[in-house]
């Protein structure tokens, strides 16, 4: 394969912000991307796949590289980094400088090698794969190996505007294919990944970018026409945009959270999906306890450590700590025991995260529920990246007596 010195430097360029000034992996892509309007969807492919696949790899990587080093600064050290990846690909690496320590049969080796240790094979932080083994046991290998492989692009058709075979259809027209899933009423499956973002189809609302098993979420609330929602840790909306379409633009829905640029974020996208029906509202300290027994359904889609969509946010593994860990369970417990005053007796609430760690998802309900008899566990749900090749979410139906 033959690469452009420009497109690579860029890579060097975008993983020096990831890993040393702490930047999101999405956003320094998006920002590189901007950089250089000459480049053409191949480039910008060739930019975005490299540094995502490089930052999934990075342990292993480092390790076939035999750089030992806790935190890599030097360009060259990068450089190194993206000729291991490519050797790994199978490439035959141009003859430049930069490449010019690299050894290709010690990186296979070095790669053989690597397969006797899980979290260097699997390319993992010590901490996480002992948690990982330590909750999941014996399904933690299959989970995280699923984890470790792009994720498709799965569209949700937004029922306000379309339905999903006339947003296929129109996706055909414009040279994309799509396929249906079963078991997810409104999703579409891109088999081959395109840029969805630039269509006329998506500035016109007719659909979201949105994981199969986050789709389960809203639809696991039973929500109907007219009833009174709030989607309580709401986000830039996601589900909140899913309710809506489910309740057929009708009722209301308060869609709340701690950050107001994603309520805003939220605001926009409701406006591009022809949504009327929601209410954002930035939670300050008394808005719970305002809203105290005024919802039919609630959701809690909690803040959590993103343990399940590892697929989408390779560089999650290098910048979650194992405290911060403690501190967001200690704040769903908190969210779950008091927002859950809001819904009115008789009314249902799901409590969701996006982990595949039981201490965040069952464990916290089990609690609660310990605690607060008033409240029923109805069902529960998950997700898993192993088993159905979805993101690892995790849903429980609870009701209020
Ligand atoms: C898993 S994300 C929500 C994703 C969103 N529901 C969606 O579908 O796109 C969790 C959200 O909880 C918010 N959050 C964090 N602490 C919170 C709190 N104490 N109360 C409410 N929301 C909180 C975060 O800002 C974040 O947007």
């Amino acid at each position: 394969m033959k690469y452009h010195r420009v497109l690579v430097e860029a890579i060097v360029f975008a993983l020096q912000q990831i890993f040393n000034e702490n930047r999101q992996a999405d956003k320094v892509i998006e920002q590189v991307l901007k950089s250089n309007k000459k480049w053409g969807s191949r480039d910008r492919a060739f930019i975005a796949e490299n540094t995502y696949e490089i930052v999934r790899w990075w342990r292993l990587l480092k390790f076939v590289s035999n750089i030992n080093c806790v935190k890599v600064e030097e360009d060259a050290l990068f450089w190194q980094i993206f000729g291991s990846w490519r050797v790994l690909q199978g490439d035959k690496l141009p003859e430049w400088n930069e490449f010019s320590k690299l050894n290709p049969k010690e990186i296979l080796a070095r790669k053989e090698e690597a397969k006797e240790t899980r979290k260097i094979r699997e390319s993992i932080p010590d901490w996480m794969d002992a948690i990982g083994e330590q909750e999941l046991g014996e399904k933690w290998d299959g989970e995280l190996h699923a984890m470790n492989h792009q994720a498709s692009v799965v569209l949700r058709t937004n029922t306000l505007k379309t339905n999903k075979l006339d947003l296929k259809k129109a996706f055909r027209e414009i040279g994309i294919d799509t396929e249906t899933l079963p078991n997810v009423a409104d999703a579409l499956v891109l088999p081959k990944r395109a840029n969805v973002f630039s269509t006329e189809l998506f500035k016109k609302g007719l659909f979201e970018v949105q994981d199969a098993g986050s789709q389960l979420i809203a639809s696991f609330l039973d929500v109907h026409a007219g009833m009174r929602v709030i989607d309580a840790c709401a986000g830039a909306g996601g589900k909140t945009l899913h309710l809506a379409t489910l309740m057929e633009n009708k009722g209301r829905i308060i869609a709340m959270d701690v950050e107001d640029y994603k309520l805003q974020e939220l605001q926009r996208r409701a406006k591009r999906n022809g949504i009327g029906n929601v209410e954002t509202k930035l939670i300050e300290a008394k808005t719970i306890k305002r809203l105290r027994e005024s919802a039919d359904r609630l959701l809690l889609d909690v803040p959590c450590s993103g343990l399940g969509v590892l697929r989408r946010n390779p560089d999650a593994k290098w910048k979650l700590k194992s405290d911060f860990l403690e501190k967001i369970k200690q704040t769903q417990a908190e969210i779950i025991t008091n927002y859950s005053k809001m819904l009115k007796h008789g009314g249902k609430m799901v409590y969701a995260t996006c982990s595949i760690l039981p201490s965040e998802s069952e464990a916290q309900v089990q609690k609660f529920i310990t605690q607060n008899p008033e409240y029923q566990l109805i069902e529960e749900k998950r997700t898993s990246p192993a088993n159905d090749g979805f993101d690892g979410f995790y849903m429980a139906l609870i009701e209020r007596k």
